[in-house]
C-alpha cells in the first residue's frame, strides 16, 4: 500500500518537495533554491521555468533519495507562495513573462488611482482584500497591458491565468488541468470570498477576460494526475492551499480563535475565524482558511512583507555575518534596550499599514552601536510587527488572543521566540513538525484520498515542542513597543519625490 504523501512546498526563495508518512512524519525533503530577479526598483520576478525545474527535480530527488517509487505515493498536496502571478499560452505551455512576485511593487500607480476612484469599499467588500500591489489582479492587468499582443490573445482565449499552484497543476498533469483552490483563488482580488466564484464586477474593473481564469476547487479535491513521465507513474494530486493557510492547516487550526504566525521570508499571522468571514476595522484582510465539501472556513489575516528577508539582508547586503543561525548568539549578547529600531519597510508596508510608499530606516544609532544591537533590532522588528498585528485582531475580534502557534524558517531563533512572548505577553507554541507548510497541504491531500477521516483525527496529530512564556515586565514591554511605534511613524508616507529620486 502506498506509504507516502508528497508535499510540494513552492515558496518565495526555494521549492521544496517533502515526503511525509500518515503520522504526519517526514520522511525525506529535497530542497533548491532559484534566483531573484530585481529587473527595476520595487520589481521582483522569478524565472517561471526556474519554479517548474525546481518542483520537478526536487519531487524526483525525494523519491529517489528514500528509495521508493511513484506506486508508493498515495497522493500529492501543492502548496505555493501566493499572488505571485503567471500568463502562459494555452497550447504550447509557455509562460508569456516571468513570474511576477507578491512582493512586486510595480502597479503602485495604478494601485493609487483605484483609491482615489474610491474602489476600496467595495473591494474589500467583495473580497476581503484592500487595494495593494501585493494581489494578483494588478499584476495581472500588467502583464495584459505590457506585453505585446498579450490583450488581444487573452481576448481569443488562448492564454490562461493562475496563481503558482496553477502553473504548477497545468504542469504536472500535462496541460489537461486549469483550476485552482479557494484559498489561493482568493489571494488574487478577482474572486467574491461569499459567492466563492470570480466575481465578474471586479474582472470588468481589472479589465480580464473571464476566459484567462481556473476553475476554483475545494481544497481537498480530486484535482488530476500526474503525467507518468514525469515521475515515473500516475500520482493523484489531492490537495492545494496557499502556504499561509496550508500553514494553519499543517498547525491544525481548525477551531474559531486558534491563531499561527509563519515567519519565513515575511510574516503571516492567521486566525480561523470561523464559517462567517469576519470584517476587519483595522485594515487585515479576511481570507480563506480552507474549503472542505463546497464549505469556506474564513480567517483574519494580517500580512508582514518582510521577516527572514531581514535576516538575508544584514547577512547578504551587509555582510554582518556568516549565517542565519549565528543572529541569536548576537542577539544573546546584546541588552534589549539598547535603543536601536530597524523598520524593514524595503517593499512598503504590509497590514496594518498598507504603504507602499515607505522605506526602511534604522534609528538610534549611537558611536558605541555595535553589529549585535543592529541584528537584534532586525529581529525585535519582525516582534514588534507582530504585535501590531496582535493589536489590530484583538480589536477586531474582540477578544484578546490566548496564545500563538509559530512555524516557518526563522522560528528555530529561540532569542526570537522568547522576544516575541514577550512583546505579544501570551505564550508562544513551537510544534515538533516545523515543515508546517507543507505538512498542511499533506494533510489536504490526506483528507481527499481517505488517509484521515476528518479535521479532528488530524488535530491529534499536532504535538508540542517548547512553549515560551511571556515574561518581560510590563513596563519594558510598553517602553520598547513605543519606540517602535514612533520609528514606524517615522517612515511612513514616505516623501515622493525623495522615492523618485531614490
Ligand atoms: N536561526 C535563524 N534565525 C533567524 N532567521 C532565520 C534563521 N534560520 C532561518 N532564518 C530565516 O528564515 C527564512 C527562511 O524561512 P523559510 O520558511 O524557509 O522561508 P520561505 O518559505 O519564505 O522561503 C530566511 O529568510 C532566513 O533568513
Ligand atoms: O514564500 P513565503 O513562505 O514567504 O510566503 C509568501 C506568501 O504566500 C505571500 O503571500
Amino acid at each position: 500500500m502506498a506509504a507516502y504523501i508528497l508535499s510540494i512546498d513552492q515558496g518565495t526563495t526555494s521549492s521544496r518537495a517533502i515526503l511525509f508518512d500518515r503520522q504526519g512524519q517526514v520522511a525525506a525533503v529535497a530542497q533548491e533554491t532559484f534566483a531573484q530577479h530585481f529587473p527595476h526598483g520595487g520589481w521582483v520576478e522569478h524565472a517561471s521555468e526556474d519554479i517548474w525545474s525546481t518542483v520537478l527535480s526536487t519531487c524526483r530527488q525525494v523519491i529517489d533519495k528514500h528509495g521508493i517509487s511513484a506506486a508508493d505515493v498515495a497522493g500529492i498536496g501543492i502548496t505555493n507562495q501566493r499572488e505571485t502571478t503567471l500568463v502562459w499560452d494555452r497550447n504550447t505551455g509557455e509562460t508569456l513573462y516571468n513570474a511576477i512576485v507578491w512582493q512586486d511593487r510595480r502597479t503602485s500607480d495604478y494601485c493609487r488611482e483605484l483609491m482615489q476612484q474610491d474602489h476600496e469599499a467595495f473591494i474589500q467588500a467583495r473580497t476581503g482584500l484592500l487595494i495593494d500591489p501585493y494581489f494578483s489582479a494588478t499584476k495581472l492587468r500588467w502583464v495584459l497591458e505590457n506585453v505585446e499582443g498579450a490583450r488581444q490573445r487573452a481576448e481569443r482565449g488562448e492564454l490562461a491565468f493562475g496563481t503558482v499552484d496553477s502553473f504548477l497543476l497545468w504542469r504536472l498533469t500535462g496541460g489537461k488541468v486549469h483550476a485552482t483552490d479557494a484559498t489561493n483563488a482568493c489571494r488574487t482580488c478577482l474572486f467574491n470570498i461569499h459567492t466563492q466564484q470570480w466575481d465578474e464586477e471586479l474582472l470588468a474593473l481589472f479589465e480580464i477576460p473571464a476566459s484567462l481564469m481556473p476553475e476554483v476547487m475545494d481544497s481537498s479535491a480530486p484535482f488530476g494526475t500526474t503525467e507518468a513521465a514525469l515521475l515515473g507513474g500516475e500520482i493523484p494530486i489531492a490537495g492545494i492551499a496557499g502556504d499561509q493557510q496550508a500553514a494553519l492547516v499543517g498547525q491544525t487550526g481548525f477551531t474559531p480563535g486558534l491563531c499561527k504566525s509563519t515567519y519565513g521570508t515575511g510574516c503571516f499571522m492567521i486566525m480561523n475565524t470561523g464559517a462567517e468571514p469576519a470584517t476587519s476595522h483595522n485594515r487585515l484582510l479576511t481570507t480563506v482558511a480552507y474549503r472542505l465539501h463546497g464549505k469556506p472556513t474564513y480567517a483574519m489575516e494580517g500580512s508582514i512583507f518582510v521577516a527572514g528577508a531581514t535576516v538575508q539582508w544584514l547577512r547578504d547586503g551587509l555582510k554582518l555575518f556568516e549565517a542565519a543561525a549565528d543572529t541569536e548568539a548576537l542577539a544573546e549578547q546584546t541588552r534589549l534596550g539598547h535603543g536601536v529600531y530597524l523598520v524593514p519597510a524595503f517593499t512598503g508596508l504590509g497590514a496594518p499599514h498598507w504603504d507602499p510608499q515607505a522605506r526602511g530606516a534604522i534609528f538610534g544609532l549611537t558611536r558605541d552601536t555595535d553589529i549585535g544591537e543592529i541584528v537584534a533590532a532586525g529581529l525585535q522588528a519582525v516582534c514588534y510587527q507582530t504585535r501590531d498585528l496582535q493589536r489590530c485582531m484583538d480589536d477586531d475580534i474582540g477578544t484578546p488572543i490566548e496564545r500563538l502557534r509559530v512555524d516557518g524558517g526563522m522560528v528555530c531563533n529561540s532569542w526570537v521566540m522568547q522576544f516575541l512572548a514577550d512583546m505579544l505577553g501570551v505564550p508562544v507554541d513551537r510544534p515538533t513538525i516545523l515543515e508546517t507548510t507543507a505538512l498542511g497541504a499533506a494533510y489536504l491531500a490526506g483528507l481527499q484520498i481517505g488517509w484521515y477521516a476528518d479535521l479532528d483525527e488530524i488535530s491529534r496529530l499536532w504535538a508540542c515542542e517548547r512553549t515560551f512564556e511571556p515574561r518581560m515586565a510590563e513596563a519594558q514591554r510598553q517602553t520598547l513597543y513605543a519606540g517602535w511605534l514612533d520609528a514606524i511613524a517615522r517612515v511612513m508616507h514616505h516623501d515622493e519625490t525623495a522615492v523618485a529620486a531614490g
